[in-house]
């Protein structure tokens, strides 16, 4: 009944993703902060949300997800972030490049690589997209460096090429790490490299990097989503810089929703 409270419309549930992700916990603030009596953030993950996503949009239904931008969501539905006048979530978010420290002496040409790997939210999104459309992302990431052939060769340019040196990237099955990593695997490949991929949650992305077990992660988000993971980690990994600006994380709503704010939630 769309004159009920919104709590009541969506069982007081905001639908989460896997539970050491930074957008959770700062979820978990938002209920605290705003004091959202009542409500709680369902865990799952990237793909459940999504899919919990569609099903209610198709059917006009309410629903109040963790979401981040880029997302091919807000390309294939109408949707809308709920103000966050107290800013929890923060403002702009870029996403960074992390090395292990030791690389640039034992893995130099992948080091410049990963260095200079940056691009667009566009780019990331448009890769997100290929693999949302059924695209596996080994052939979407390849199909975008096809089409960005000078971008990409501004990355490996003067860069030797390596005989099969082994590298293995962490990631968590994000949407948007799944286009990332795949994108600079391939290109780590194109140079020669015997790339691993390595999916798992957060915590293990982030101390994986941070004991060596992997060598570099290219998603970190930051300065609010991974601030505890970086806090934690701070000494023990090399901070490459920002490989994404124009990110953004919140509540995220289909626009059909009578509500605007976080505040509204109350
Ligand atoms: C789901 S965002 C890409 C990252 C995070 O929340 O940790």
């Amino acid at each position: 009944d769309s004159s009920a409270p919104v709590g009541q419309q969506v069982g007081y549930q905001i639908t989460g993703i896997d539970p050491g992700a930074g957008l959770m916990r700062a979820t978990e603030r938002v209920i605290e902060e705003y004091e959202l009596e009542g409500w709680r953030v369902q865990t799952g993950s990237g793909p459940a949300m999504t899919a919990a996503l569609t099903r209610a949009y198709n059917n006009n239904e309410p629903i109040i997800v963790t979401g981040w931008t880029p997302h091919w969501k807000f390309s294939k539905f109408d949707l809308k972030y709920l103000d966050d006048p107290k800013g929890i979530y923060g403002a702009e978010e870029y996403v960074h490049t992390i090395a292990r420290l030791g690389l640039q002496e034992d893995l130099p040409n992948a080091y410049t690589v990963l260095d200079r790997f940056a691009w667009t939210s566009d780019d990331m999104g448009a890769v997100m997209i290929m693999v949302e459309d059924g695209l596996d992302p080994v052939a979407a990431a390849n199909a975008w460096i096809d089409e960005n052939a000078e971008t990409v060769a501004s990355w490996i340019e003067g860069v030797d090429a390596v005989d099969g040196d082994k590298i293995s990237l962490a990631y968590v099955a994000w949407d948007s790490e799944i286009a990332s990593t795949n994108v600079v695997a391939e290109v780590l490949r194109s140079v020669g490299y015997d790339v691993t991929l390595r999916q798992v949650e957060p915590g293990p992305m982030w101390a994986g990097v941070a004991d060596g077990s992997a060598d570099a992660i290219v998603g970190a988000w930051l300065p609010t989503t991974h601030a505890d993971y970086y806090a934690e980690f701070e000494g023990r990994f090399e901070d490459l810089g920002v490989n994404m600006e124009g990110t953004r994380i919140g509540l995220v709503v289909p626009a059909y929703m009578d509500i605007d704010s976080i505040e509204d939630l109350k």
